[in-house]
């Protein structure tokens, strides 16, 4: 087993720690009611239902193949869950995501909108939506953009970070599903919470990793944890 990526979390935890550290000193010492905070707000799995949009599509297209329900559901990749099960349905499990109407008809998860629109009239606080699209391009992008203007509305068009690699935008807080988020950058600048889904309910955190259950969950306290 390689120790690299147990090393890299070490290095992350003690990196977040030296962080509230430094703004506690700085908080106090400037008499400041707290910093600016930006707050990157993942999509899929976290304010958009994607595992929920997949299985009903998935069932609807393939009503004779075998399925994972959401409560069998292990590891961040359907695709690789459904691989295991019989080594075609990976490509029957991609072709969902990759059809037209797929991201934009996926439900929001509850909670979500109304959290990051309260965020976003929060004091001293930026928000981003910050999602990872599919190389498939033809119409993840501008679904998720036709998503982000339904649900959020088009203020938030001019909020989206589309980018496969979210360890190079900076930002103090990143609330994502994924357990395991790397990239070209070793020491990205947000903490990682992360948001409870059907996928990772089993994962044991990393040390220090804090999650968010849901949308009815504290995020408030999270957010106002960085600010210190
Ligand atoms: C489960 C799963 C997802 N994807 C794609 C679908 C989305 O575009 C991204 C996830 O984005 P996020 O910003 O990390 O939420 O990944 C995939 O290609 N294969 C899968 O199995
Ligand atoms: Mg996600």
């Amino acid at each position: 087993m390689s120790l690299l990526p147990i090393m890299v979390r070490l290095l992350r935890t003690e990196r977040t720690l030296h962080h509230s550290k430094f703004n506690y000193f700085s908080a106090n010492m400037s008499s400041s009611p707290g910093k600016r905070l930006r707050v990157l707000v993942d999509m899929d799995g976290v304010i958009a239902d994607f595992e929920g949009g997949f299985l009903k599509k998935f069932r609807a297209r393939y009503p004779n193949e075998p399925y994972v329900t959401l409560e069998d559901r292990r590891g961040f990749w359907v695709s690789s869950q459904y691989g295991n099960l019989r080594n075609d349905l990976c490509e029957k499990a991609i072709s969902i995501w990759e059809s037209k109407d797929f991201f934009i008809e996926l439900e929001p998860i509850p909670g979500g909108v109304q959290a990051v629109k309260e965020m976003a009239k929060m004091e001293n606080t930026d928000v981003f939506i910050c999602s990872s699209p599919i190389k498939h391009y033809k119409h993840c992008p501008y679904e998720k953009y036709a998503w982000i203007e339904k649900h959020l509305g088009s203020d938030f068009l001019e909020l989206i970070v589309l980018t496969k690699d979210k360890t190079v935008v900076t930002g103090d807080i990143l609330i994502d599903d994924k357990p395991d988020i790397f990239g070209v950058e070793p020491n990205p600048s947000w903490e990682h919470v992360l948001f409870t889904a059907c996928h990772n309910k089993h994962v044991h955190p990393s040390l220090g990793q804090r999650r968010l259950q849901s949308w009815a969950d504290d995020w408030r306290a999270i957010l106002e944890s960085r600010r210190l």
